[in-house]
């Protein structure tokens, strides 16, 4: 069901994604962009704190364990927190790819109410390249890999360098990355992407 509206529609001119040679091995885990990040940092006490792992071809898969401080509505996940997760599962797809993107649209369906306490199975892949346009989609299964699709997602990605983050964040934020030697080991890891 992707490509549902014409802005998530690759043109016909768009190519098969290419995973990177250096990408993870399917079944090894990517880590977080940034420890901070709400959706995959460690460091992110309220975060969500997804753990992908690289899957085969362009694809990766996350779980996630949906906790009380997660409610929308009594017992059930909030929305716009399964829409994060599945957004950030997206961009943990940047390792496969070696490219740095952003989410520029993500259209997001929500079939089954998700109870606290469930896991949320998702996955994510890549669908096709066009230029810096990377659209992709991405589920959220209940409770096991091959449960009932809870949610599910089309997204558009923009390729972005690294000064998309350095002239836009709070400078405090930046400076921190910036004096970070694993998060410069992180972002270096793109620079070598041909
Ligand atoms: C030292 C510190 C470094 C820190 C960095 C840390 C780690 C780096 C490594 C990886 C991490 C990377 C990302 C994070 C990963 C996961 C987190 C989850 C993902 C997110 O949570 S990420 C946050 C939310 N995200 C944003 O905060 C984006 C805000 N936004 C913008 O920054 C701009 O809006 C941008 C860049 C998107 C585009 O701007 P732009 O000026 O570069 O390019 P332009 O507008 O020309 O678009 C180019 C072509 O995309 C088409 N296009 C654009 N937007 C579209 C839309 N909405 N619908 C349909 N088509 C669209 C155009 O139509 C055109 O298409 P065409 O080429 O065919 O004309």
């Amino acid at each position: 069901m992707s490509g549902r509206t014409p802005a998530l529609t690759p043109p016909d001119s768009a190519l098969a994604p290419v995973r990177h040679p250096d990408a993870p091995a399917p079944g090894e885990p990517i880590g977080s962009h940034y420890e901070h990040c709400f959706g995959c940092g460690g460091e992110q006490p309220h975060g969500l704190h997804l753990a992908a792992k690289a899957g085969e071809g362009v694809s990766v898969t996350a779980e996630f364990l949906v906790r009380p401080e997660h409610q929308g509505a009594p017992g059930l996940a909030h929305g716009g927190l399964l829409a994060t997760a599945l957004d950030d599962t997206l961009g943990a797809l940047n390792w496969l790819l070696r490219v740095i993107s952003v989410t520029g649209r993500l259209e997001t369906d929500y079939l089954r109410p998700v109870p606290v306490g469930s896991v949320l199975h998702l996955s994510a892949e890549v669908t096709a390249v066009d230029g810096r346009k990377i659209y992709a989609t991405a589920e959220g299964r209940l409770n096991a890999p091959d449960g009932p699709v809870a949610v599910r997602a089309d997204a558009l990605f923009v390729e972005v360098k690294v000064e998309h983050f350095t002239e836009n964040g709070r400078p405090e934020e930046i400076r921190a990355a910036m004096d970070d030697p694993d998060q410069i080991r992180r972002v270096r890891a793109f620079e070598v992407n041909p």
